[in-house]
This record gives C-alpha cells, sequence and structure tokens, in this order.
C-alpha cells in the first residue's frame, strides 16, 4: 500500500463529514460489506485446497444448482448485515423470499439489501473471478416495524448505493453512493481495501461487445442486426469491435467499466423474459453505470425505472458505452420493437 493511499474505511467516513446531519448508519452498512467480502475473499482463495469448490448437492427457488460458495458468502454477507442492524431484511438469489432480520435493534434499522452474494459462481471450478453484487434502499415501511415486500419490489432509480466485489487478480470492492463511483484494491498483505481507481467513467464509446454467442440464433433480430455492426469492417469507426466474454456479470462489466465497451444479455427464445435477475443484478450494476457516465437499458428503455413486481424477476440487459448502448437500442427498435417490420 502507497503511504499516502486513502483506505475504504478513512473514504467513508470522508464522505459522511460531506453530510453532517448523517447518522453514519450507512457508513456501517458498507463496514459490514467490506468485512464480509474479506472473509468470501480467503475462502475464495482457498478453493482447490479444501473442500469448497463443487455443487453443494442442491437448487436456488430459481431451478439453478448452488455451489457450497454461494451457500458460504450467502451466510456471510447476511449474518455481517444482520450484526450491524442498520438492515432490517435481506433478498438475496440464494433465498426463495426475502428475509426479514427480527431482532429489535435490526427492525429500527432504515435499510434493506438486495444481493447476489456469488455471480459467475459456475466459474469458481475453473479458477475465473468470479464476484457479489449487492444494491441498497431505504425502506418503504415504517421502522420498528417487520419488512414487507414492498421493501424490496422499488425501482432502480430509489437505489442509496449499490456496488460489487470482483474477486479476481486482485480483489476490488467498486461502490457508489450517488456521487461517482469509486474503487478500492485489497492489499492482502494488510487485509485493508486502498482507494485504487477514484471517480470511475467509462469511455462513451469502445470497442469491445460482450455477449453469448453460442445463443445467437436465439437472439432477438435487434440483437442479431446489431452483431452483425460490431463485426462489419469499418475502420475509421473502430470496427470490427472485439469480442470478450467471460461469463461473469460482474467481471465483464469491471472489464468494459474500465476500457469502454457493451455487455448484453437479451431475451432469447428459450428465455423470453431474460436471464439476469433485475432486483440483484441488473439494478446495482445499471446505477454504478449509470454513475459512471454510462446506460442500462432492457434494449428498449431504461432498466432502472422497471417498477418491479417480483423478488427474482429477470430482463433483458444491455449496459455499458452511452453510444454502443444507444446503437444497440435503435436496432432494436427498428427490427424487434413493437413497429419492427422483421420480428422473430
Ligand atoms: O452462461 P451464460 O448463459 O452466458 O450466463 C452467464 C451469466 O450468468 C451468470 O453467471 C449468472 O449469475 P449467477 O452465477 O449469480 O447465477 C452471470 O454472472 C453471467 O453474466
Ligand atoms: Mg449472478
Ligand atoms: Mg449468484
Amino acid at each position: 500500500m502507497a503511504e499516502n493511499m486513502k483506505t475504504l474505511g478513512e473514504f467513508i467516513v470522508e464522505k459522511q463529514l460531506d453530510f453532517p446531519d448523517a447518522s453514519g448508519s450507512l457508513s456501517q452498512l458498507l463496514g459490514a460489506i467490506r468485512l464480509a467480502a474479506k472473509v468470501v475473499n480467503r475462502e475464495i482463495n482457498k478453493a482447490g485446497l479444501v473442500d469448497i469448490i463443487g455443487s453443494a448437492g442442491q437448487e436456488n427457488v430459481q431451478g439453478e444448482q448452488q455451489q457450497k460458495l454461494d451457500i458460504y458468502a450467502n451466510d456471510k454477507f447476511k449474518a455481517a448485515m444482520e450484526a450491524r442492524g442498520e438492515v432490517c431484511g435481506v433478498a438475496s438469489e440464494e433465498e426463495d423470499d426475502f428475509v426479514a432480520f427480527n431482532n429489535t435493534q435490526s427492525k429500527n434499522g432504515k435499510y434493506i439489501v438486495l444481493m447476489d452474494p456469488l455471480d459467475g459462481s459456475s466459474n469458481i471450478d475453473v479458477n475465473v473471478s468470479v464476484g457479489t453484487i449487492f444494491s441498497i434502499y431505504k425502506r418503504v415501511s415504517p421502522v420498528g416495524s417487520e419488512v414487507t415486500e414492498a421493501d424490496f419490489l422499488q425501482p432502480g432509480r430509489k437505489q442509496i448505493a449499490a456496488g460489487y466485489v470482483i474477486y479476481g487478480s486482485s480483489t476490488m470492492l467498486v461502490y457508489s453512493t450517488g456521487n461517482g463511483v469509486h474503487g478500492f484494491t485489497l492489499d492482502p498483505s494488510i487485509g485493508v481495501f486502498c482507494l485504487s481507481h477514484q471517480d470511475m467513467k467509462i469511455p462513451t464509446d469502445g470497442k469491445i461487445y460482450s455477449i453469448n454467442e453460442g445463443n445467437y440464433i436465439k437472439f432477438p433480430e435487434g440483437v442479431k442486426r446489431y452483431i452483425k455492426f460490431c463485426q462489419q469492417e469499418a475502420p475509421e469507426q473502430g470496427r470490427p469491435y472485439t469480442s470478450r466474454y467471460i461469463g461473469s456479470l460482474v467481471s465483464d462489466f469491471h472489464r468494459n467499466l474500465l476500457k469502454g465497451g457493451i455487455f448484453i444479455y437479451p431475451t432469447t427464445a428459450s428465455a423470453p423474459k431474460g436471464k439476469l435477475r433485475l432486483l440483484y443484478e441488473c439494478n446495482p450494476m445499471a446505477f454504478l453505470m449509470e454513475q459512471a457516465g454510462g446506460k442500462a437499458s432492457d434494449g428498449f428503455s431504461s432498466i432502472l425505472d422497471i417498477k418491479p413486481s417480483e423478488l427474482h424477476q429477470r430482463t433483458s440487459f444491455f449496459v455499458g458505452s452511452t453510444n454502443m448502448v444507444n446503437t444497440a437500442e435503435a436496432m432494436m427498435a427498428d427490427f424487434s420493437g413493437p413497429d419492427a417490420e422483421t420480428n422473430l
């Protein structure tokens, strides 16, 4: 760690001082996430050495195989948040329903958290980067009462903070409270997250497109046209673009945020609502992307304006450099929108 580098803890306190009336409870909550991230990071780093990789032999409510580390990460983040008392309930990819924290201090908590405790977990066994995604809202139910489903079904625009942890070649925590996006790299020698990427901004244009092209035949016509656009020879416009797809949303997003690019997970003929989950995958990433100067869409309109109706709701997702998302949206409108001439 360089001597003048700020730690995440120092940065959070400094930001809190900008709001003299703030109670500090959001800072406490971010502190809980920071702690759980370190614990999960330690365990992920041991994958392959101890019996922690592989399937847990059970499925989550969405019919996906749960990995042992999915359950471990879910338990650690949940426990860290319950222990601090700022959070009155959480919803997670790994829980069928939301979880209400019922001790008196938690019932008085102002916040709810939605999370994907381990994103890209099928990549763990092959040593590819995975992540944690989190999304924070103020509750809408009265403080002191038990949390309700309505607390979790708020549009993404109402998020007060969101972020992710990437467990990669180094471990980073990236978050925003609505005042820019800031990235902190874990210094493993001292176990401290240090401010390494202040006020991250995505380039308006990029040269990377990220999509699972194995599903090409099942994509909407607008997406097929956009892929062809990316592949066309147009050197004066920087095309053909480069294709990069890891299959871990956090990793694909992080790379595109730093370099400029677009990530697309559209609806397909076999998944007509899309694959990614609105509340704990797309909304937090959309919040970060807008804060970084980029754009997030379902192909037609803003992700953050969708009014959710279910906890595990899915959506199509187009996220990245503004000009790239605009072009993809235009092709969706022309070839896959309600007035499109060519519909699948
Ligand atoms: O394998 P596919 O269909 O391309 O899907 C990849 C996507 O699925 C995910 O792995 C889903 O996340 P989980 O591992 O949290 O279920 C994303 O991280 C990734 O972007
Ligand atoms: Mg995920
Ligand atoms: Mg997951």
